[in-house]
């Protein structure tokens, strides 16, 4: 089935009764501009949801969501297609056919227009010679070699993308090179499985070998790269890499050790720390983080700040981080947050941990600044389980009854949430948790859905980018964890206008402002759909 006229089918065919009424009413110009709803319109109350992670694929057997019993989407499917988004490469300003992530995927939706990512700029800047030009790297290598000291590098080691590369690693090591500081840099490895298939570290570490990298140590970004706040999680890892208490023993050789996980079923997500026959960081050693993404080892960066040793990261993971920044990243203005409340209008941004910095931080153009009559609701995460597909429910109940109390309290007059269940229990591979994941979050947009009716509100929903839909690699066997290049589906409810028939993450912003009565600011490219 092509997948512009994709209609997941429904194990159960019976339509939810609360659902409000869909249309396909109206009628749009031949500029692309479409009738019904005008600047200026009375409503002014919309919500606008993020499904996390749900693209739109055909239907078929590597895509769980076809084999869901998830009524309310299969309907509002049947009864209106979905506009398509484009939300990977160069429009969310990442190389082209580079799978979206949440990061570009909420700071493309709330700004309005493409930001370039600094994975790019840190790509062009390695063709364009390298590390060297770069003052918070050159600094690094010449304090070492005045003091004495060892670097150690830190950084996922893949080639997902998402929030590193381990290109990145090697760089550094170019430049340590360069130094004539090789013997006295030291790599930390992250191992991924997430962006990439869930076993390549070993392919990777020995890549990372090849250019030279003396491997400190290896760990699971489960460990390293928590950002759900379990301060255990982060205190294991620093133990491991300053050899403080707790810090486990060394592993002879990282081959046997990462193989023997495997063969117990521990893919590179969850590497415990493996401590190999290396320095662990001493006290004023120099640390370089080589993550760009912000959030991923924000939690690392923090602890490791605190214990006092320099670190240089390679964007700014948070304004309250002592560290040096390689690329730094400004803020961005003229957001759909701003826009909001340059009108008048009260907003609410609703996520539950995993994906809180993602409706605030991010959305709002790298800012944990809040405009007049902005709120941000962070519902706990699970932490009781090890893993997602264990508990695909996730807290989506919790943030559906905050959402329906806000649309009953008519407090805000922007509402906006993400809901991360498809995206978070995606990337564990499990095929048929995605598919439990996918029903509870069908159910829960039902009640959002009646509860926007009933309340007058417009309702946009909507996705980041793809990851649940296709849950095999090529093979048709290896379970997939990563995200997709598919695009997402946009709907709106509640409105006697259909949206156009395709667009991108960058349209979502002018459509929400549009609907609320407000001129998008011109500094958004995005359209009105
Ligand atoms: O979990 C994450 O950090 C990424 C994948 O690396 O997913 P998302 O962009 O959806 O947050
Ligand atoms: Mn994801």
């Amino acid at each position: 089935m092509a997948a512009s006229s994709a209609v997941w089918s429904a194990a159960s065919s019976t339509a939810p009764p609360t659902a409000p009424p869909v249309t396909s009413a109206a009628a749009s110009d031949v500029e692309g501009k479409h009738t019904g709803v005008q600047v200026g319109d009375t409503k002014q109350r919309l919500l606008l949801l993020v499904l996390d992670g749900l693209g739109w694929a055909p239907e078929g057997e590597h895509n769980p969501l076809s084999e869901a019993d998830i009524p309310f989407i299969s309907r509002l499917a049947e009864d209106v297609p979905p506009t398509l988004l484009e939300a990977s490469g160069s429009v969310v300003g990442l190389p082209p056919g580079q799978v979206g992530n949440s990061e570009v995927g909420h700071l493309t939706i709330g700004t309005g227009r493409t930001i370039p990512q600094a994975s790019v700029k840190i790509r062009d800047t390695i063709t364009g010679g390298g590390f060297r030009g770069c003052p918070a790297l050159a600094d690094v290598f010449a304090r070492s070699r005045a003091g004495g000291t060892p670097v150690h590098v830190i950084g996922i080691a893949s080639e997902g993308g998402a929030h590193g590369h381990i290109d990145h690693i090697g760089a550094v090591l170019d430049l340590a090179e360069e130094y004539g500081w090789s013997d006295r840099t030291y790599v930390h490895a992250v191992s991924d499985g997430r962006d990439v298939p869930a076993r390549t570290a070993l392919h990777d570490l020995a890549q990372l070998e090849k250019r030279g990298a003396r491997l400190a140590t290896v760990v699971g970004r489960k460990l390293a790269m928590d950002r759900s706040g379990r301060a255990d999680r982060t205190e294991s890892v620093v133990a491991a890499l300053t050899g403080a208490n707790g810090a486990p023993g060394t592993t002879g050789d990282w081959r046997a050790a990462v193989q023997e996980h495997y063969a117990a079923g521990v893919t590179d997500e969850h590497l415990p720390p493996l401590v190999l026959d290396a320095p662990r960081i001493a006290p004023g050693d120099e640390i370089v983080m080589t993550n760009f993404r912000p959030d991923g080892l924000r939690q690392l960066a923090t602890a490791l700040a605190a214990t006092g040793r320099p670190l240089t990261t390679m964007t700014r993971y948070s304004d309250d981080i002592p560290a040096s920044v390689v690329f730094d990243q400004e803020h961005v203005d003229g957001t759909l947050a701003q826009a909001v409340a340059a009108a008048g209008l009260a907003q609410v941004h609703i996520a539950e941990r995993e994906k809180y910095g993602h409706v605030t931080y991010l959305l709002n153009g790298y800012t944990q600044q809040r405009q007049a009559g902005e709120r941000h609701i962070m519902v706990a995460s699970r932490t009781d389980v090890p893993s997602f597909d264990l508990a695909p429910e996730m807290s989506a109940r919790e943030i559906t009854e905050r959402l329906i109390g806000e649309l009953r309290s008519g407090e805000a007059q922007f509402l906006v949430a993400n809901i991360a269940n498809i995206d978070t229990v995606g990337h564990t591979g499990n095929y048929d948790a995605v598919r439990q994941a996918a029903e509870v979050v069908d159910a829960c947009l039902r009640d959002i859905a009646a509860a926007a009716a009933e309340h007058g509100a417009y309702l946009l929903v909507t996705a980041d980018h793809g990851n649940g839909e296709s849950m095999r690699e090529a093979d048709g066997v290896t379970p997939s964890t990563r995200h997709t290049t598919s695009p997402v589906p946009l709907w709106l409810l509640g409105a006697d206008r259909a949206l156009a028939p395709s667009g991108d993450l960058r349209d979502i912003a002018p459509t929400c402002l549009h609907l609320l009565g407000i001129e998008p600011p011109a500094a958004m490219s995005g359209r009105v759909l």
